[in-house]
Order: C-alpha cells, then structure tokens, then sequence
C-alpha cells in the first residue's frame, strides 16, 4: 500500500512557488531521505502531508485521504523539526507523559530508555535545552511515537558528531524492529546513506528524481584521467560533473552504463576509476547551471569584471 500519494502538487508562498508539479509516491513501511539544496521545498513538502500546510493545486494523499485538517492523518502522523514548541510550565517529563496520552502506538519504555541514556533530567524544561540536546529530546519523542508516518525535518540540528551516530543507530534498530514509514530530510546524506532504503531529491520545488539507495550508488562512476584520453569514452554519457584536476587531468562524474569490459579498457588506457557518493552525486545534479566553479569563482573575478 502506498502511505503517501501525491500529483502535479503545487505551493506558493506569495510570488514565491515552493513546490511545482510535483509528484511522488512513497510505499509503506519504507525509511526514505527527502534531499535537496537550500530552498529546494523539503520542508514545505513535508508539512504539506503533515497536514500543518494546505496545497494549492494538485493532488495529496496520506493514506489515501487528504491531509490539511484530518484527523485520521493528524492521529497517525508525527512531524518533528527543530521548530517544536511546547507549554512552558512542563517538564520534560511531563511532556514524555503527555507523548503516552496522545500517540497510540506510544512506547513509553523506550522514551525512557532514549531519555536515560542522553542524560536528560525529568525535570529540566524544553525552553532550557541547549540546540543539540533540543534536537535529541525532540528525536526521542518522533521514535518513540512510533506514527505510521514519522517526519522529521532536519532532525540531527546542532547534534554532535557522536550523537548523530547514536540517532541514526537507534532510527535504524527500532525501524528494523517497528517498520513503519519514515520520511527524513537531511543535510548530512553522507553519513545516512547505510540508513535510508529510497531518496527523493527535490529541485527547485520539482521532482529530479526517486530512486533506491542502491540504485543511486550504482548510477554513475567517477572518471580521472587525460581529457584526450577520456573524451572518447564520456562523449556519450551524461556528465553530471567536471573538475579539472591539472593542465590536461580531468575529473568527470558520469552516468554508469558501463560494462566490464568497457571498464577494463578505460584502465588500461590508464584511466582512474571510482565510485561515487549519493550525497556527491544529489549535489553535482542539483548544482546551479553556470556555476559549476562554485565559490571559488566569488574569489577568482577580478573587481571590474
Ligand atoms: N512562510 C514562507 N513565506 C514565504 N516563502 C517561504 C515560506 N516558507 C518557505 N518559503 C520559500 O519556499 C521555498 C522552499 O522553502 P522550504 O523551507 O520548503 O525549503 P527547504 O528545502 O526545506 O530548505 P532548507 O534546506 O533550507 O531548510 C524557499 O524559496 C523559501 O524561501
């Protein structure tokens, strides 16, 4: 059964469209990684099935109904983003409490556990929290929830390198324990790509594309060597990135059509051959058109250019 459903969807801020035409559908029971540069309309996605934004065209489905305002969707969905306001006057064991009254699949044993092991105090307060602990608590109550449908948008914000760790141990061990649908937008795809099952990339408000984890990791290579040398055999592939790494040395990133044979080749014709990340490649892909330098380009104009 598919747990999110979504046609030719479309949100404008103002003048501003956040999201165009965009269409996806996601399976049940499936951990996927919303990806996509600044800006690109992850967030509004989100909150859109989240049911805290209302599309403005197009079609949006969470479990086969509506989102914006339905009560079906509010009791099985959860959205955690670093964003979370809760009553001042509760303790963080209060708001753990409240968890339990709120969600149904709610386990309480496990909020503990997480809770223990952080290092929280039950009677600190949420406001209190520094940024990263704010993040950890928030991510003990989107795990614990365990919603047929847990977002979290940006869940690893001001988390320390050790704690990203521990969360994305802890996302993967109670998934693989719990199945249920897990949409996750993040910044850091390099280290999650062991996690996630499926990535969409989101450009620009538009679908670029959805694909299987392994799929991604399996559809381009990268390529270093002479340009005379690797013209011939990148003439026909599509480029999704170039680096010129000496006088006549290029790195190229390349769709992977290869076969062994072809490959077997390029090495001996003294090309360099390498895989290439999913978080590279979603950033090559996503790159702006005439910027390909990159920041490098701010520094090397002169003044009166
Ligand atoms: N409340 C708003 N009013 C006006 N424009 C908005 C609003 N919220 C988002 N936008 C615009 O919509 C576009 C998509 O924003 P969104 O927050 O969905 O992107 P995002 O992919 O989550 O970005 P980031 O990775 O930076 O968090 C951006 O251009 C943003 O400036």
């Amino acid at each position: 059964m598919k747990a999110i459903e979504c046609k030719s969807l479309t949100k404008t801020y103002r003048r501003k469209k956040a999201l165009s035409d965009f269409t996806v559908s996601i399976d049940e029971n499936k951990i996927v990684g919303l990806v996509g540069r600044n800006g690109a309309g992850k967030t509004t996605f989100m909150k859109i099935l989240a049911g805290l934004l209302k599309e403005q065209s197009g079609s949006v489905e969470v479990y086969g109904r509506r989102p914006f305002n339905d009560l079906f969707v509010s009791a099985n969905t959860i959205y955690i983003d670093d964003e979370m306001n809760f009553p001042a006057p509760l303790t963080l064991k209060e708001i753990l409490e409240e968890g339990r009254r709120f969600y149904h699949n709610w386990d309480h044993e496990l909020a503990g556990r997480l809770f223990k092991y952080f290092g929280f105090h039950p009677k600190q307060r949420h406001n209190e929290l520094s940024k990263g602990y704010e993040s950890t608590f928030n991510m003990i109550i989107g795990l614990a929830s365990r919603s047929p449908l847990t977002i979290f948008d940006e869940p690893t914000t001001g988390m320390d390198a050790a704690v990203r760790k521990d969360f994305y141990r802890a996302l993967l061990k109670d998934y693989l324990a719990h199945p249920r649908t897990i949409l996750l937008s993040t910044h850091h795809l390099e280290e999650m790509e062991d996690v996630l099952e499926e990535i969409v990339l989101i450009d620009k408000g538009e679908l670029y594309w959805q694909m299987s984890m392994d799929e991604l990791k399996e559809y381009s290579i990268g390529l270093a060597g002479k340009r005379d040398v690797l013209e011939p055999w990148v003439q026909n592939q599509e480029v999704f990135y170039t680096r010129e790494t000496g006088v006549d040395d290029r790195y190229m990133v390349v769709e992977n059509t290869f076969n062994e044979y072809e490959r077997q080749q390029m090495q001996l014709a003294g090309i360099g051959l390498s895989a290439v990340s999913a978080s590279d490649l979603c950033v090559y892909v996503t790159d702006e058109k005439g910027r390909k330098g990159g920041v490098d380009d701010v520094f090397d104009r002169s003044p009166d250019r």
